[in-house]
């Protein structure tokens, strides 16, 4: 056993002729943050996708809380523990907020999908604690009072939030989340940082990408920072800062 919550090693990803991920690694221990920065085109969303199960690594290690896990495909990913958000919000836009989380619910109950429909004694009450849990959850992302609103009618800083509570409603030991603050106005920059800091406070560890490197900084225990599929600098934010080769990565133009 590592100590770490996740733990891995490892990680080549080639599509075609293009390395896209050269033996990369990271440790990330409980109720951390842990950013994952770099240019454009560097790697991230494929690593991100490795983890979670939607791309097939040619090689590495996967350990979450000490046990080894499979990456082979995302319901596997789930049921291990990790939940994550997409760059491009995918949220069901013609259910409620509130049957959006309770989806992400449903992941994690005896009954499951197929209980809820048919809806019998048990599942019955069971939906009951869903519907409560659901609410719970909106509320702690600050959005219950639109628990009933059609998901495409929220705002897009409120349907981030959505998706957020969507992936804490599997009860995940790792919340990952590609690019949250995507598209976002610095009103609502500031409330998901908040929002973010409020999930480490309940213990929750945070795998996180985001260009916003600014808010990054300000918001991560440790950075790790990936330049063309090869990890270029690992540690704390202000060790990140300083590194010259991160420096060299983002004000180099060769990205842009
Ligand atoms: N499914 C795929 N097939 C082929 N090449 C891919 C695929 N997915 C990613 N790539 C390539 O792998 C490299 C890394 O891309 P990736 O999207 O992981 O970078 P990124 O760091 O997430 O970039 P961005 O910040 O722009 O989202 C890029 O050169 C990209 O074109």
């Amino acid at each position: 056993m590592s100590g770490y919550l996740l733990n891995i090693a490892g990680v080549n990803k080639r599509f075609g002729g293009l390395q896209a991920l050269t033996d990369v690694g990271i440790r990330i221990e409980k109720g951390q943050i842990y950013g994952l920065i770099g240019p454009n085109g560097a790697g991230k969303t494929t690593f991100f996708n490795v983890i979670t199960g939607l791309y097939q690594p040619d090689s590495g290690t996967f350990e979450l809380a000490g046990k080894p896990y499979s990456p082979s495909a995302p319901h596997e990913v789930a049921k291990a523990g990790i939940a994550r958000t997409f760059q491009n919000i995918r949220l069901f836009g013609e259910m409620s907020a509130l049957e959006n989380v309770m989806v992400g619910r449903h992941v994690r109950t005896r009954q499951g999908v197929f209980g809820a429909i048919f809806r019998h004694g048990a599942a019955r009450r069971e939906e009951e604690e869903i519907r409560a849990r659901a609410q719970e959850l909106l509320d702690f992302v600050g959005i219950g009072q639109f628990a009933g609103r059609t998901a495409k009618y929220l705002s897009y800083g409120d349907q981030r939030r959505l998706e957020i509570a969507r992936a804490l409603a599997t009860d995940p030991q790792l919340l990952a989340l590609d690019e949250p603050a995507a598209g976002m106005n610095a009103t609502e920059k500031l409330g998901l940082r908040e929002l973010l800091v409020k999930i480490k406070n309940e213990g929750k560890t945070v795998l996180l990408i985001e260009h916003d490197v600014k808010l990054m900084m300000g918001l991560c225990d440790r950075i790790t920072v990936l330049e063309y599929g090869k990890q270029i600098a690992e540690g704390l934010p202000a060790e990140i800062q300083k590194n010259e080769a991160v420096i060299k990565a983002y004000l180099g133009g060769a990205h842009q």
